[in-house]
């Protein structure tokens, strides 16, 4: 790095903050960091864009906490001070967390609350009424309590960050949004983080921003080939599950790998297909309580698997984002169950993912970049493999076009074996897909529900079992979702499954 760069101590930050950094053994701050605190910190609104990856979350965070520091020392009265709005739950937790870390000495001081979860309103209202000073939540639920009277924000609203910008409207919340800026008093600092500056931020920053500074850092949208490897492999779909067993198999692709597919079901027939090999992954899906995304996330960070299988639904199921080939805009509803406010793919800091493979091909560019993005974080190297099938060239075209930008190189390489050399182990791919049937994805899906409520302390909920009269666990699995899952505390062995909604339990088709 530099020696002009500029570094934290030079930035007049709390010790407590200083010392925070410390811990989390960040010597310098990325590039983001550098230009975008000092700023803040001069009281600017920023429209920030920066690549996926980049530190954005502390850009804010940090120059956030230095000025709820600062006022503290002279106003006592407790009130919130800064609102962070973000498009997913998983990105909720994961600022939360950032700010838990960046506020570990001075905890008391700067009290930050998550409400992106899907615990009740009521349920959230204790946390809202003690005035934390930093809320964290989805437009939608920020909304709710306003109107709920849990919060009040526009007296004592100072910052409002709106994180991943470029992806809120498309996660459904523009009115919502519009409702909420409505609400709040229009003097606060302002931030807008976003990986892209497409039109959905321009339209932000008129809503949100005055006289902002902009920083526009780096051309490209991801790191350029020193950091990340990024390669095409031309199959069709009944050689994706050979091309994936051999590329695991023969260690081509090694240490933590993220796996992108298009749907539930598919993440289940890969995940089992996997199996039949011994290679055991984990599966990350909208149809999974948000608590077990979140631990799932945390587990796969701690090292306890190497494979994630992750779908990335959102812009196939409710394509309101700009698509490929079509730029068509629709509302299409999405599937029975699964949580609208998922999002794996869109700015989850999953740790040292060496690569991610799209198995299938992402239907957008952004969503091309936020998938590709989950690796070659923060100065580490990753890699890139996306399977692309005949019809889908075009598509590959396109984001070869909109990553190019001045570069005359393209971004996706094609990887360099064909699938001729990888015929040997045809066979044995066969064999294992038989075994996949629609049956066993139907029993992985449904136990994989069960044993992540189960795992999920906090979902569980004592009361009265009336068939055996012992222990029962009552789980809200989803909005107006509930699945009953009965068991005999004695033995512990489930006994059954219940719906209690009928319609719309999100197990129905399993069960
Ligand atoms: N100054 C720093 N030094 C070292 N690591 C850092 C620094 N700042 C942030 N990081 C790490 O870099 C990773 C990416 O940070 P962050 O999630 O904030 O990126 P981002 O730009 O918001 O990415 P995305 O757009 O995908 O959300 C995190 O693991 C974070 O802990």
């Amino acid at each position: 790095m530099a020696a002009d760069r500029l570094r934290f101590h030079e930035m007049g930050l709390d010790n407590r903050l200083m010392k925070a950094l410390a811990d989390l053994g960040w010597a310098q701050p990325t590039l983001i960091q550098e230009k975008a605190i000092p700023l803040a910190l001069d009281g600017k609104d920023i429209l920030a864009r920066a690549r996926t990856g980049s530190g954005k979350t502390a850009a804010y965070a940090v120059p956030l906490i230095q000025r709820i520091l600062a006022s503290k020392e002279t106003v006592c009265e407790q009130a919130v001070r800064a609102l962070v709005l973000v498009p997913t739950k998983e990105l909720g937790h994961q600022v939360h967390t950032m700010f838990r870390q960046l506020t570990a000495y001075c905890a008391r001081d700067v009290r930050v609350a998550d409400i992106s979860g899907k615990a009740d309103l009521s349920a959230q209202r204790p946390i809202l009424m003690e005035k934390p000073d930093v809320v964290v939540g989805t437009p939608s639920r920020v909304l709710a309590h306003l109107a709920a009277r849990n919060v009040t924000l526009s007296a004592s609203l100072e910052a409002l960050v709106i994180d991943e910008a470029d992806l809120l409207f498309s996660f459904g919340f523009e009115s919502d949004l519009k409702g909420l800026l409505w609400l709040l008093r229009r003097i606060y600092q302002a931030f807008l983080m976003s990986a892209t500056l497409n039109e959905d931020v321009e339209a932000l920053k008129e809503l949100v921003l005055h006289n902002p500074v902009t920083l526009k850092l780096q051309g490209s949208q991801l790191p350029d080939s020193s950091q990340l490897q990024q390669y095409s492999i031309q199959c069709e779909e009944e050689d994706k599950f050979l091309l994936v067993y051999t590329l695991l198999k023969l260690g081509l692709v090694r240490s933590k790998t993220l796996v992108f597919v298009d749907a539930v079901d598919r993440c289940y027939r890969l995940k089992l297909f996997l199996e039949q090999f011994s290679i055991p992954a984990c599966v990350l899906n909208s149809e999974l309580p948000v608590q077990s995304r979140c631990h799932i996330i945390m587990q796969f960070n701690q090292g306890f698997y190497n494979y994630i299988i992750a779908t990335d639904e959102h812009t196939v199921a409710d394509p309101t984002v700009t698509v490929l080939q079509g730029k068509k805009r629709g509302t299409a509803s999405r599937g029975r169950g699964k949580d609208e406010e998922y999002g794996v793919s869109r700015g989850v800091d999953f740790h040292n993912v060496s690569n991610v493979i799209n198995f299938d091909f992402p239907k957008t560019v952004e969503s091309y970049i936020h998938r590709v993005g989950r690796t070659a974080r923060a100065g580490n190297p990753g890699t890139a493999l996306t399977f692309v099938s005949h019809t889908e060239l075009d598509l590959l075209a396109q984001i070869q076009d909109a990553l190019a930008g001045d570069n005359s190189e393209s971004a996706l390489k094609p990887y360099g074996f064909k699938m001729e050399e990888i015929e040997g182990f045809r066979y044995r791919c066969r064999d294992a897909m038989r075994s996949v049937t629609k049956q066993a994805i139907k029993e992985a899906r449904l136990k994989e529900i069960k044993q992540e409520l189960l795992n999920s302390e906090k979902l569980k909920v004592k009361a009265l079992c009336e068939p055996c009269g012992q222990g029962a666990l009552i789980t809200h699995l989803a909005r107006k979702l509930f699945l009953l899952l009965t068991f005999c505390e004695r033995s512990g062995v489930a006994l059954g499954c219940r719906r209690v909604t009928p319609d719309s339990c999100p197990a129905a088709d399993l069960l």
